[in-house]
C-alpha cells in the first residue's frame, strides 16, 4: 500500500524510476506528478512511452545538475483510452478515468452529431457518458435545447433504468444545491469534461476547483519558460486527499470514429442496439434489409423501443462514413 509514498525523493533517487500520474499534455511533453504531489516536466523517451493524462507511468528524474525534467520511461497499462480518429491522425483525450461529461449548453447550439459521436467513442471505450445541458438560466434556447435531448433522456436500459443520465445546469448560479449534486456526482471519481466551445468548461472547473486558474497559470509559465507549446489537457484535483479529479479538455469539434467498426455502431448506440438481436438476417446492417427490426422501430412511434428518426439517420451517417475508413 505504502509502496510508492515511501519512495525516496527525486533527488536521492539515484536512477530508479518511480511511478507518477501523469496531469498535463502539451503536444509531446507531460506534466507528471509525483507520490508527493510534485508537479514536473517529463519528456517521453521513445514513442513507446508516448503518453496522455491519466496515464500511470514510471519517470525518471534527470542526473544531477542537468535541470529538473524528468523522462518518461514507461507508461502502465491502461485501463481504458477515450480517443477519435480522423483521416489522418488519432488524438487521445484521456486513459484511466471513470466518466465522461459531455457539457453542452442551451447557447451556442450544440450539434447532435457531435454529442452522438462522443457517446459512441465512450461506450466503445467502456468509460460511463454522462450528459449536461448548460446554461438553463436562458428559459427559451434551454427549453428547445432539452427537447432535442429527448430522444436520449428515453433511451433505458434491460431494466427500464435510464442508459444516459441527463443533467440540467446553471453553472453561474451559485446554488448550493447544485454545487452539492455536481460534488456527489464527481466524488471517488475521475471525470473528463467535454464539451464545445463556449459550453462552460471553465465556469465548471472554477467554480469546483478552488486556485484552478492559478494551478494552470503556473505550468503554462513553467511550460513556456522551457519554450513548449501550451496546455492542451490538465487534471484537477477537486479535493485534499486527491481522490476525486475533473480533466479539462479541448479537441470536441471534428470527433472521428474512424477506430469505430460501422458493424459496431449498434454496439455503441444502445437505441440501435437494443433491436439489432431482432433482424431477420443476423448480418442485417440496418440500413436497406426486408425484415430489419431497427427500421420498424423507426416508423413505431408510441413503442418504449421508437427509435428516434435523427439518431437512426446519425446511425445511417456514421455507417456509411466509417466503411469508408482508410484506416481499414
Ligand atoms: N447564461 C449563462 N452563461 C453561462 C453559464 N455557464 C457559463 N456561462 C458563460 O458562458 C461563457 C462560456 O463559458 P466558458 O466556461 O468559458 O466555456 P468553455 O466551455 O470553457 O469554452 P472554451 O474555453 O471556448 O472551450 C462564459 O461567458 C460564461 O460566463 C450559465 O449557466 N448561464
Ligand atoms: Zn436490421
Amino acid at each position: 500500500m505504502s509502496k510508492r509514498r515511501s519512495a525516496p525523493p527525486a533527488s536521492s533517487a539515484g536512477n530508479a524510476p518511480q511511478e507518477g500520474l501523469v496531469v498535463g499534455s502539451h503536444g509531446r511533453h507531460c506534466v507528471v506528478e509525483t507520490a508527493d504531489g510534485h508537479r514536473r516536466i517529463c519528456h517521453p523517451r521513445g514513442k513507446k512511452s508516448q503518453a496522455v493524462v491519466g496515464d500511470r507511468v514510471l519517470w525518471l528524474a534527470p542526473p544531477p545538475g542537468q535541470g529538473e525534467e524528468g523522462t518518461i520511461e514507461k507508461v502502465l497499462e491502461r485501463r481504458n483510452l477515450l480517443y477519435r480518429r480522423d483521416e489522418i491522425r488519432t488524438k487521445m483525450f484521456a486513459a484511466n478515468i471513470d466518466q465522461v461529461l459531455i457539457l453542452i449548453a442551451a447557447e451556442p447550439v450544440f450539434s447532435e452529431s457531435q454529442l452522438a459521436r462522443a457517446l459512441i467513442a465512450a461506450e466503445d471505450a467502456h468509460i460511463q457518458p454522462i450528459i449536461a445541458l448548460n446554461k438553463s438560466d436562458l428559459e427559451e434556447p434551454f427549453f428547445d435545447a432539452w427537447m432535442r435531448l429527448s430522444a436520449y433522456r428515453a433511451i433505458q436500459d434491460e431494466d427500464g433504468s435510464d442508459h444516459y443520465p441527463v443533467i440540467p445546469l446553471n453553472l453561474t448560479s451559485d446554488d448550493p444545491d447544485q454545487r452539492e449534486a455536481l460534488m456527489d456526482l464527481f466524488a471517488g471519481k475521475s471525470t473528463l469534461v467535454l464539451g464545445p466551445s463556449g459550453s462552460g468548461k471553465s465556469t465548471l472547473i472554477n467554480l469546483l476547483v478552488p486556485g484552478a486558474n492559478v494551478a494552470t497559470n503556473e505550468i503554462s509559465q513553467a511550460l513556456n519558460s522551457g519554450k513548449h507549446t501550451t496546455t492542451t489537457t490538465t487534471w484537477y484535483w477537486m479535493d485534499e486527499a486527491r481522490s476525486t479529479a475533473l480533466i479539462d479538455s479541448p479537441g470536441f469539434q471534428e470527433f472521428g470514429l474512424y477506430h469505430i467498426a460501422p458493424t459496431d455502431l449498434p454496439r455503441c448506440m444502445p437505441d440501435i442496439g437494443a433491436k439489432a438481436q431482432e433482424c431477420k438476417f443476423y448480418n442485417c446492417t440496418h440500413l436497406h434489409e426486408p425484415g430489419c427490426a431497427v427500421m420498424a422501430e423507426v416508423d413505431n412511434e408510441g413503442s418504449p423501443h421508437h427509435i428516434d428518426a435523427n439518431r437512426y439517420r446519425i446511425y445511417s451517417e456514421l455507417f456509411e462514413e466509417l466503411s469508408q475508413s482508410p484506416w481499414r
